[in-house]
C-alpha cells in the first residue's frame, strides 16, 4: 500500500489477514450502527421463529464500514452456511448459474459490490431471488432453449457502495435495505479498544480517542491506524499508546487532526487553487489530482462532504468556506464562498 493510500477504506492484503481476526462474530459484539443492528436483529429473529429463510438484504454505504462483517454475522446468527462472491467475479450469467445451482437450503449468499455484476447475470438473479429458479440456457441462436432449474430457498445479502447504480428491479427485490453510515468517534473508540485487547496492545483512553478522531468514521481505517501507531509506540516509545504517541505517529503518516490524508488534501487543494473553489466536474477534478474518478468519488468525496468541506451540486463540486479555512487559505470574494451560498439557496 502506498503512503497516499494510508487511510484508504479499501482493504489491502495486510488488512485481510488481520481483519479476519478482528471481526466481531455475533450481532451483539458488533459495535455502533445501532439502527441497522436493531433492524437486522428483528428481521433475523422473526425469520428464525418462522423457520424460514429471511428476505433478501441489501447493505449500502461507503467501504470499510462492516458490510462483509455483517454478512458473516447474518449467516452465523441464522446458523446457515455462507457463500461469498462479488459483482466483478460474475462476468457472465453462467458464472452466477454455477453459484446459484450449488446453493444449499437456507444458505446465505453474499455478493459484494453487487452493482458491478454483468447485466445478463442481473436478470438471472431477479428470477432466482423471486422464484428460486434458474433458467439455464442450452444451445445458441434460434435453437436455444431455457431449462428451468429449481433452487432451494436462500438469502441473498448484497453489498454496494453505490446504491444509486443498482437498477430499480434489483433494488426492489430486496426486502430490507440497511443504510450504513460513518461511525461516531465514541463507537470507533470502542472498536479500537476491542482491537487493542485482541492484538495485546497497551493503550490509554486518550490514545484511543486520538486514533478515533483521525479514523474518518471507518472501522477498517481505525484498525489500520491502530496497527501503525502500535509500530511507532514499540519502536519510538515504550510500547504504550498515549495521546501524544498517537499524535506523533499519525502526523508522521500524514493523517491530519481531522483524518484527512494526502488524497483528500490534494483534492481540496486542486479544487481551491486550480479551480477557484469550483464548481468543477468530477472527472476534471480527478485528472487534476492524477486519480481515477471512482477513487475520488468513492474514497475521498463522501468523507469531505460529510466534513462539510465540499458540496456536490448539479453544476459540479464546490468548496465550502470551511475548506478554505481547513487549508489556511482566504476564500476569494467572488469565488466559492459566493457560489456556495447561491448553490445552497
Ligand atoms: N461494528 C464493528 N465493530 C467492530 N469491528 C468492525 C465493525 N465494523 C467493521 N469492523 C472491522 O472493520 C474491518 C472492515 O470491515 P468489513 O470488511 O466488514 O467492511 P466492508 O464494509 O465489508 O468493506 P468492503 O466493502 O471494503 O468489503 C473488519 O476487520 C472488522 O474487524
Amino acid at each position: 500500500m502506498s503512503d497516499e493510500r494510508f487511510v484508504s477504506p479499501m482493504a489491502d492484503g495486510d488488512d485481510k489477514v488481520i481483519e479476519a481476526a478482528l471481526r466481531p462474530k455475533r450481532l451483539d459484539e458488533f459495535i455502533g450502527q445501532a439502527r441497522v443492528r436493531e433492524q437486522l436483529s428483528l428481521v433475523l429473529h422473526s425469520a428464525l421463529r418462522r423457520g424460514r429463510a429471511p428476505d433478501h438484504l441489501l447493505m449500502s454505504g461507503p467501504p470499510g464500514l462492516g458490510k462483509t462483517t455483517l454478512a458473516m454475522i447474518i449467516a452465523s446468527e441464522l446458523g446457515a452456511p455462507l457463500r461469498i462472491s462479488s459483482g466483478p467475479a460474475i462476468e457472465r450469467a453462467g458464472d452466477l448459474a454455477a453459484v446459484l445451482s450449488t446453493l444449499s437450503e437456507g444458505e446465505v449468499l453474499f455478493l459484494d459490490e453487487i452493482h458491478r455484476m454483468a447485466r445478463p447475470a442481473e436478470e438471472m438473479l431477479y428470477v432466482a431471488m423471486e422464484d428460486f429458479r434458474v433458467d439455464v440456457v442450452v444451445g445458441k441462436g434460434p435453437g436455444a432453449t431455457a431449462i428451468p432449474l429449481d433452487i432451494p430457498p436462500f438469502t441473498l445479502v448484497g453489498a454496494t457502495t453505490r446504491a444509486g447504480l443498482l437498477p430499480a428491479p434489483l433494488r426492489d427485490r430486496f426486502g430490507f435495505v440497511a443504510h450504513m453510515d460513518f461511525y461516531e468517534p465514541a463507537d470507533l473508540e470502542k472498536i479500537i479498544n476491542r482491537s487493542a485487547r485482541l492484538l495485546d496492545v497497551e493503550m490509554d483512553e486518550a490514545g484511543a480517542a486520538e486514533i478515533a478522531r483521525r479514523a474518518r468514521g471507518t472501522p477498517r481505517i481505525a484498525n489500520r491506524l491502530l496497527r501503525r501507531v502500535r509500530d511507532y509506540a514499540e519502536v519510538r516509545a515504550d510500547g504504550v499508546i498515549t495521546e501524544e504517541v498517537a499524535r506523533q505517529a499519525l502526523t508522521l503518516y500524514e493523517v491530519d487532526a481531522d483524518g484527512l490524508d494526502r488524497l483528500d488534501r490534494s483534492v481540496l487543494e486542486a479544487l481551491l487553487t486550480k479551480f477557484g473553489g469550483g464548481p468543477v466536474g468530477l472527472s476534471t477534478l480527478a485528472v487534476a489530482v492524477g486519480e481515477e474518478p471512482e477513487t475520488v468519488e468513492v474514497v475521498a468525496e463522501p468523507f469531505l462532504v460529510r466534513k462539510g468541506l465540499i458540496a456536490r451540486t448539479p453544476r459540479g463540486r464546490i468548496a465550502t468556506p470551511a475548506a478554505w479555512r481547513h487549508l489556511g487559505l482566504a476564500p476569494p470574494p467572488t469565488a466559492a464562498g459566493t457560489l456556495f451560498e447561491v448553490a445552497e439557496e
